[in-house]
Formats: C-alpha cells, sequence, structure tokens
C-alpha cells in the first residue's frame, strides 16, 4: 500500500492524511475495480500484497503483510466523510437491512485495501475506516470459542494494546454467513456505550478471506464469574452488574438494536469492573413503531422469553429484558433459574414459575400462521410462583424480578424503566465498578481448561496405576453454570445445530445437559431428576447456597473449529436430524 504515515497525538494507530487517501485512490481505482471476488490469495497485488501462510494452534490461517492502516474518522459512530471537489454527492444513509451501497463506493472500499467480498456485503459499515494489517498484531493465546468464530488475545504492535481479536470463518461461497457477519459489524459500529462492546477495528486485506474483528480485551465474563466456586456476589455488586447491563440494553434498544443473546458469557468484564455487552452475531434492527416479522429461532434457550418459544414472529425489547431478569434472578440466587433442557421443557419450566399463559396473553402474542403450534388445551395449570420461589430476595429485587419475569412482554417495560425501579434506587446502593474485586482469569474457556487439564492428570493417574480420588477444585462448590447454545436463524447457527445434533441425537435443536450430564444443577451425575426451581433454596441477602460437590460440564459451545462444509450438506444433516428428533418425540415437526 502507499504511503504511511504516523499520526502524532492519536490513539496511535497508524494512518494516512486525507489528501494522500484521496490521491492512492485515484491512482488505484482502475486497478480496484478489476480485482475480481475470486481471485486467489497467491495472485499478486501492484500494492505490494504478501501473503504467507502460517501455521498457528494446528489451523492454517492466511496472514497478509499489507501496509497498517487504521483510523477512526469518527469516534462517534458518525460515517460522513468530505467529498473531493467535483465529485458528486452520494447518499451514505444508513440502511438497516444492508441494501447495496452506491457502486462508486464500493469501487473506493477496494481500492483503500478492502477485500470485494467485504464492500458487497457490508460496504456501509466500512465507511471511514481502513483495514488493518494481520501483522500489526501478536497473537498471544486463543481464548474462547464460538460457533463461527474463535477469539485470540493479542496485542496491537502499534499502540501496544492488549485486545480480542475474534476471526471470524469467511466462505465467500456463503452469501448468508456472509450477511450475518455484516451485520454484526453494521450493529456494532452504530453502537456507542460504555457498556456495550465496542468495534476497534478491521484486520483484512484486498485480497484476503479472512477477517479480523478487534476489540478491547475483557478479562471476564460474567458465567465465568458467576461459576467460580470462589466467587459470591453482594447485593453491591449484583447492582452494579445489572445496572451495566441494563445501561448498555438501554443504550442497543435507544438505537434500534435488539441483542437477542443476552447471556452470561456474552456479558464480557475488564480487570476495572466494567461490562460490558458482546457478541451480536444475534442482534438485529427493529423499530418499535414498525410492524415486523422476525425469527424466533434467537436467544439460548435457558434465557429466551417465552414469547420466543410460543412462535411470536412480532417482538421487541422484551426478549431482552426477559433475559435480563433472568440474569438477575440468577445472580441473586447462585443459579440459573430456567435450565431447560429443551423447547418443551424450557416452557414447562417457565409455566410453573410465570404460570400458565392466559387468553388474553394468547390473543396478544403474534404467532406465525403457517406453523403448527401446540395445542395449549388440556395442558396444566400453574399459577404464577415467582413472588413465592423468591421471596428471600430484597423487596425490591423481587419486585423488578418480577417484572422482567412477565409473560406479557408489555408488562416488563424499558430497560430505561428498570433502572429506574427501586432495586437502583434503595440501599445498599450499586457499587462502582472500580470498587468490584479483581478476579483471576474466569472466563468460560478458562473453566473447559481446567476441566481438560483434570481429565488429563486423571487419566495419568490411571496409567500410573493411583487408584485414589481426588476433587478437584470446581467439584468443591459448583454454583451456576453457562448456559447452552441457542440455535438461531443465520448459517452460524444452522452450523451450530449440526453440531449439537452430532453432540445428542435426542435433540432436536438445542444443546443441553441430559438428565444423566445434570450435575450442575445440584443433582449427582447420573441422576435424571430434574431441578424445579421452587426446589432452590434461594437466599438474598448471602448469596451463599448450598450446592452440590458433584462435577458439572459446561456445554456453552464447541471448542474444536467447524469443518469447512457445503450448505446442500448442512440443510441434509438437519432435516435428518429434524426428522429423527420427531421419530423420537413420535409427532411430526413442521421444517
Ligand atoms: N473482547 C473480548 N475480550 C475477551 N474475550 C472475548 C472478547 N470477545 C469475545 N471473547 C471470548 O470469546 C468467546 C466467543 O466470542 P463471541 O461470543 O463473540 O463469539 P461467537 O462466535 O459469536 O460465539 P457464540 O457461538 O458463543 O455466540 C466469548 O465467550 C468470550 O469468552
Amino acid at each position: 500500500m502507499g504511503c504511511v504515515l504516523s499520526r502524532p497525538g492519536s490513539s496511535g494507530l497508524v494512518s494516512e492524511s486525507r489528501d494522500q487517501v484521496i490521491t492512492r485512490i485515484e491512482s488505484n481505482r482502475k486497478e480496484a475495480n478489476n480485482v475480481s471476488v475470486n481471485k486467489t490469495e497467491t495472485t499478486e497485488e501492484s500494492t505490494s500484497v504478501v501473503v504467507a501462510v502460517v501455521a498457528s494452534t494446528g489451523e492454517e490461517e492466511v496472514r497478509n503483510d499489507e501496509a497498517i492502516v487504521d483510523h477512526h474518522k469518527e469516534e462517534n459512530g458518525d460515517t460522513k466523510e468530505k467529498k473531493p471537489k467535483g465529485e458528486k454527492k452520494r447518499s451514505n444513509k444508513p440502511d438497516p437491512r444492508l441494501s447495496n451501497p452506491p457502486k462508486n463506493l464500493l469501487g473506493d472500499q477496494v481500492a483503500a485495501g478492502w477485500p470485494p467480498w467485504l464492500t458487497e456485503v457490508c460496504g456501509e459499515a466500512l465507511n471511514g475506516w481502513l483495514p488493518r494489517k494481520a501483522d500489526s498484531f501478536e497473537k498471544i493465546e486463543k481464548i474462547g470459542s464460538g460457533t463461527y468464530s474463535n477469539v485470540y488475545k493479542a496485542r496491537d504492535l502499534v499502540t501496544g494494546a492488549i485486545v480480542a481479536l475474534k476471526k471470524v470463518r469467511c466462505d465467500t461461497r456463503e452469501q448468508e454467513n456472509l450477511k450475518f457477519m455484516a451485520r454484526e459489524i453494521l450493529i456494532l459500529r452504530r453502537l456507542n456505550h460504555p457498556n456495550v462492546i465496542k468495534l476497534e477495528g478491521l484486520v483484512t486485506s484486498r485480497m484476503s478471506t479472512s477477517l479480523y474483528l478487534v476489540f478491547r480485551y475483557m478479562h471476564h465474563d460474567l458465567a465465568g464469574l458467576a461459576a467460580s466456586p470462589d466467587i459470591t456476589f453482594t447485593e453491591q455488586q449484583v447492582k452494579c452488574y445489572m445496572k451495566q447491563i441494563l445501561s448498555g440494553l438501554e443504550h442497543c434498544h435507544s438505537r434500534g438494536v435488539l441483542h437477542r443473546d443476552i447471556k452470561g458469557s456474552n456479558l464480557l468484564i475488564d480487570d476495572d469492573g466494567v461490562l460490558r455487552i458482546g457478541d451480536f452475531g444475534l442482534a438485529t434492527f427493529f423499530d418499535a413503531s414498525k410492524r415486523q416479522v422476525m425469527t424466533t429461532r434467537v436467544v439460548t434457550l435457558w434465557y429466551r422469553a417465552p414469547e420466543l418459544l410460543h412462535g411470536a414472529i412480532e417482538y421487541g425489547v422484551g426478549v431482552d429484558l426477559w433475559s435480563a431478569g433472568c440474569i438477575l434472578a440468577e445472580l441473586l440466587s447462585g443459579r440459573p433459574i430456567l435450565p431447560g433442557r429443551n423447547e418443551v421443557d424450557q416452557e414447562h419450566r417457565i409455566n410453573k414459575l410465570c404460570g400458565t399463559p392466559s387468553e388474553e396473553y394468547w390473543k396478544k402474542i403474534k404467532r406465525n400462521p403457517n406453523l403448527k403450534h401446540a395445542n395449549q388445551l388440556g395442558k396444566p395449570q400453574f399459577k404464577r410462583k415467582v413472588r413465592e420461589v423468591f421471596k428471600d430476595f430484597s423487596p425490591e429485587a423481587l419486585s423488578l424480578v418480577d417484572r422482567l419475569l412477565a409473560l406479557d412482554p408489555v408488562e416488563r417495560q424499558t430497560a430505561t424503566d428498570a433502572l429506574m425501579s427501586d432495586f437502583f434506587m434503595t440501599e445498599p446502593l450499586a457499587c462502582d465498578p472500580s470498587e468490584l474485586p479483581k478476579y483471576p482469569p474466569t472466563k468460560e474457556i478458562d473453566a473447559k481448561k481446567r476441566d481438560e487439564e483434570y481429565r488429563r492428570q486423571k487419566e495419568a493417574r490411571k496409567v500410573q496405576g493411583e487408584s485414589g480420588r481426588r476433587i478437584r477444585p470446581r467439584e468443591r462448590a459448583p454454583r451456576a453454570m453457562p448456559a447452552p447454545e441457542a440455535n438461531a436463524e443465520n448459517q452460524s447457527n444452522i452450523n451450530r445445530m449440526r453440531l449439537i445434533t452430532h453432540a445428542n441425537a435426542k435433540s432436536k435443536s438445542e444443546k443441553f445437559p441430559p438428565p444423566h450430564q445434570d450435575g450442575s444443577l445440584g443433582f449427582q451425575v447420573g441422576s435424571s431428576r430434574r431441578l424445579d426451581p421452587s426446589e432452590i433454596p434461594f437466599t438474598s441477602n448471602s448469596f451463599t447456597a448450598t450446592y452440590s460437590k458433584e462435577p458439572f460440564q459446561t456445554w456453552s459451545g464447541p471448542l474444536a473449529p467447524e469443518e469447512p462444509d457445503s450448505t446442500a450438506k448442512r440443510m441434509k444433516d438437519i432435516n435428518k436430524a429434524r426428522r429423527k428428533a420427531a421419530k423420537l418425540k413420535g409427532k411430526s415437526i413442521v421444517v
């Protein structure tokens, strides 16, 4: 790439001046327009791109050594750029539905170093940015693994900052996948709030098919902290976390974004106690004033609102508030409150806790008329028991939990209303994030590593003929565990469904602990007894309920990267799994 200048006094990122960018763009425009999406990585670019394949943690990764350029021309989500004189004014009006940006803008972006496939799917989200190059970061270790991404801790060699690099799988043949990745980027660029993870930049190059999202490094996630046997939260700390979650949600909702996957492992926390909502992979734009049909296949099962389980295709902020209510009750009680094994079980648990939905409720929710819905007639009737089950919570906490877990989404009100509730206004007030304890690393992946190490040691002992059973630390006092993953609308979730199906043939679409592995819920491994919320010994003041001494397992996603696969094959797998599940359940399922 052409001239690269450092900008003194900036955040340390290396950038070009506007004139240089314009000159370079003009001189490269012709060449850029000839760049084809299908060119191979080894094609030589006039802008001195060197492509190297490096081995890292067993997987092959494409690393490009293109010149480093990246700057945020706008810190506050303002993507407007001044146009050179004489150039026709283009409308950069944001398009939530990712409609095509003007062709000449795409050309400029390719010239600026973005790969054409990326400009095609999310040109608008790239506005005002230039790509960072991969060799301006040094990978330290793998810290997370999601359905369609691997996350690495890395050092930004330009600024020295420690960052998280989320490597997303970008198969340019899979348009659906690209579309959802693009939506995540676009949404992240619209958001700017201390309690929402900020997309700091993108690492790619014109000829690259890989893409890294750069985020501030976050040391913990709430699922990891909550699952740690050594950590108990005080009410002040719970308030502090909840305040941050709700403030982040308030911002998302005010910008027309529904997160649709609020759960502990997506609530990232740094060493200063600041919580940021992360993983916008299932998020979507919404407009409360318009009717908008959306998928119900969102939100991890345990945190999924009843209207989604009931097939509502029109919904709003209530889905995130329900999840927030589940988290609040979980933090106060020390364990997940609605750990369903599948959708039917989840609905049943909700009914037992929140009461059977009324006729009014069914009239209100807008369900997909083309889908078969379970007949509600003849189902067991339950009375709402939220106030009984959580009777040990403080009155203010109970009142907020009761409101957030309302069956009618309208009654859940808004994040702003929740923030104004007595829970946050009465003593003990939320502590400041900086007053939260400094915790050792407690991510889900750390728990998984501990489990792997334990298994390795156990194997080694077996080989040595040692018979005595030692108790590993997490067996001593297991608490809330990270939840199973949701399935969802996008390809990544279709992939997820495939993996889940492989993991548990009985599962129609979810990954959940099978009965014999339900030790996490307070019962022995080997027991198939279900835990009813009413059986949980909740304590509101000490948050130190007694827990099972049995080992537990995390179920929040495969650690191994997925194999490349074709959409057709995936769909075949999914349909096969669905048929199998239907057979097992003895009824037909609408595919
Ligand atoms: N900014 C960050 N700092 C530190 N760790 C992070 C950061 N972002 C993500 N992680 C870790 O990586 C994991 C996976 O990230 P993320 O949830 O964004 O990916 P995903 O592919 O969408 O995952 P999933 O399939 O679970 O939804 C997280 O659970 C978290 O532990």
